[in-house]
This record gives C-alpha cells, sequence and structure tokens, in this order.
C-alpha cells in the first residue's frame, strides 16, 4: 500500500505525501497518499474532523498544499482548475437556500467554465442542461426554485449540475444524508453509470453500510490516509478500528463472537476479512434503548 513510484492506475486522482496546514497553524493533513484509477467510484470514510472536506478542498484547489502533490488525470490542480474537471457535489447544509435562484439556472452553472467570459449560453449547454435534468430525473421540476425542493431532490440537482459541467472527477460530500432509500438507490445507479463512462467519483460518507455494495475502492482517513485500496481489502476489522476506535460498536466476527441474540440486529452488510466473512451491525444499540425506556 506504501506510494513508492506512481502506479500505472495513477490517471485518475492521485496524492503523494500531501500536507496541508490552515493560517491558524492546524495541520489537518499530514503526508497524505492514495491513487484512484478513472472509472472508480471511491469512499472517503473517517471520523468527524479527519479530514474529508480538507482533502476535498486540495483537489479543487481551494486551500494550497504545504508539502507533497496531488495529480488530476496526470496534469495539476491548478490544471484541472483551468479545464473545469473536477465538480463538487455539497452537502445541503452548505448551500443558502433562500438565493433565489431556478433549478435549471442551478444546472446552467455547471456549463460556466465552458461559456465566454459574459456567460452566455448556446444551445449546446442548453441541451446539457436538459440531459443532465433528465438523467437525475429532475426534468419536471426545471421551473421550480430550488430553495422550494425536498433535501433528496435538491441532492439530484447538484448531481445534474456536476453532469452539466462534464466533469472527468466528482466530488460527492455525504450524498444519501437525508434521502430516502429509492432515491440512494437512483444516485448509486446514476454513479455507476458515470464510472462506466471513465469517470472517478470520490464519495465522503459515514454510512459505511453502503459502501461496500457500490464503492469499488476505499480511503480510510484520520488525519493522514491510513490505508486505501480495493473496498474488499481496506474493510477489515484492523483498519476500521484504527479509523473509528471505540466508536465502531457492532462490529461482530461472525462465528467467533456472534450470538443468537444478536441476530436480530439490523446486519447492514457482509463482507470477507481473510476469507471469513463478518457482519458490521447498525450502531443503533439496544440495551441502552431499552434502559432509557425503563420508568
Ligand atoms: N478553515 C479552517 N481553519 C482551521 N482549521 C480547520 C479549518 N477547516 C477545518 N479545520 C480543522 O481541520 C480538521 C479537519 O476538518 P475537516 O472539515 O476536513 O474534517 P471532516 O472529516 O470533513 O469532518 P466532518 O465529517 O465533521 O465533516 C478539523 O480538526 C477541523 O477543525
Amino acid at each position: 500500500m506504501s506510494f513508492g513510484s506512481l502506479p500505472d492506475d495513477a490517471a485518475g486522482i492521485c496524492a503523494e505525501g500531501i500536507t496541508v496546514t490552515y493560517r491558524n497553524g492546524h495541520t489537518a493533513l499530514r503526508d497524505a497518499s492514495f491513487s484512484l484509477p478513472k472509472g472508480t467510484i471511491a469512499a472517503l470514510v473517517g471520523v468527524n474532523g479527519s479530514g474529508k472536506s480538507t482533502l476535498f478542498k486540495a483537489i479543487m484547489g481551494f486551500v494550497p498544499t504545504s508539502a507533497g502533490k496531488i495529480s488530476i488525470l496526470g496534469g495539476t490542480v491548478r490544471d484541472a482548475l483551468r479545464a473545469n474537471t473536477v465538480a463538487y457535489v455539497p452537502q445541503a447544509e452548505e448551500v443558502d437556500w433562500t438565493f433565489p435562484v431556478l433549478v435549471e439556472d442551478v444546472v446552467m452553472m455547471g456549463r460556466y467554465g465552458h461559456m465566454g467570459f459574459f456567460r452566455i449560453p448556446r444551445a449546446e449547454d442548453h441541451k446539457m442542461v436538459e440531459n443532465a435534468l433528465e438523467r437525475v430525473n429532475m426534468l419536471e421540476f426545471r421551473h421550480r426554485q430550488i430553495g422550494e425542493l425536498s433535501g433528496g431532490q435538491k441532492k439530484r440537482v447538484f448531481l445534474a449540475r456536476a453532469l452539466a459541467q462534464d466533469s472527468r472527477v466528482v466530488l460527492l460530500d455525504e450524498p444519501f444524508t437525508g434521502v430516502d432509500v429509492q432515491t440512494e438507490d437512483a444516485i448509486i445507479a446514476l454513479l455507476r453509470e458515470m464510472r462506466d463512462e471513465g469517470r472517478v467519483m470520490l464519495v465522503s460518507t459515514h454510512n459505511l453500510g453502503s459502501v461496500p455494495e457500490f464503492c469499488d475502492r476505499t480511503i480510510l482517513i484520520k488525519e493522514t490516509v491510513l490505508a486505501y485500496g480495493p473496498t474488499e481489502d481496506i474493510f477489515t476489522r484492523q483498519n476500521l478500528e484504527l479509523a473509528f476506535g471505540g466508536v465502531l460498536r457492532h462490529f461482530v466476527m461472525q462465528g467467533a463472537d456472534l450470538h443468537d441474540d444478536e441476530e436480530d440486529k439490523r446486519r447492514l452488510t457482509v463482507i470477507s476479512d481473510d476469507e471469513r466473512p463478518f457482519v458490521i451491525y447498525d450502531h443503533h444499540d439496544e440495551d441502552e434503548e431499552e434502559e432509557a425506556d425503563a420508568p
């Protein structure tokens, strides 16, 4: 897993020993390295404050790296900025929803980097916006105010903006927070299509349960990259305990530690650790709930 020379699949996103220190002197990322090939859906997994947003900002060129190097599709971060290579799908809380703007205008923002100085959309830009809205099943909402939409619908609109931008790299910040199962499935289906088109998607998520289902790769982060690679190699008890410590309370080895009474708990996923299957359970703690219910 060590970095060394650039691997063959470096043509997606590649970070080599990057360090990011904020102006107040806080180092949020230290000597972080990973590489993702094109045509990948990767999970960026870590606890609050582990540096996920900082890594996104570094890839987008919003914060400088004080050491190391990031390459995007073989070029620099500056090249990627210039070529409009990276799209960002924000968390709902990051956006000022009181700003009066139509759904189709939000999606058109994805085209800005492709337009001239005066940002006058051409027929091709309108077509891209229409196609993008159609792909996320939001065309009928095109003339609605963005602030009037539900959380899941807003997420779809920002995905459409990334599609309209036609960026090869898409960073998604917690795309499944506050969305229903149907919307989650629709987003996953869309990400798979985008992967098949050769794009790289990096998805920051706290929802470990769905990661093995749709992310080919995982980057585990805690102020540095603890591990990265194919999800089935990264999702080991040891790695997840390193990243989550005591937070991962119901991390139970099947066969070894699994007791009958635990079988009722909601199983999130089944994956393999050294050929032995294990399950990750929801954080739902029944003992605590029973105590809370007690008079
Ligand atoms: N602008 C800033 N100036 C100084 N420190 C910052 C700044 N932004 C973030 N940090 C610090 O850097 C660390 C990493 O923050 P970051 O936002 O990257 O974490 P995160 O993994 O995205 O967290 P979360 O899951 O809560 O969104 C935290 O300790 C945070 O307090």
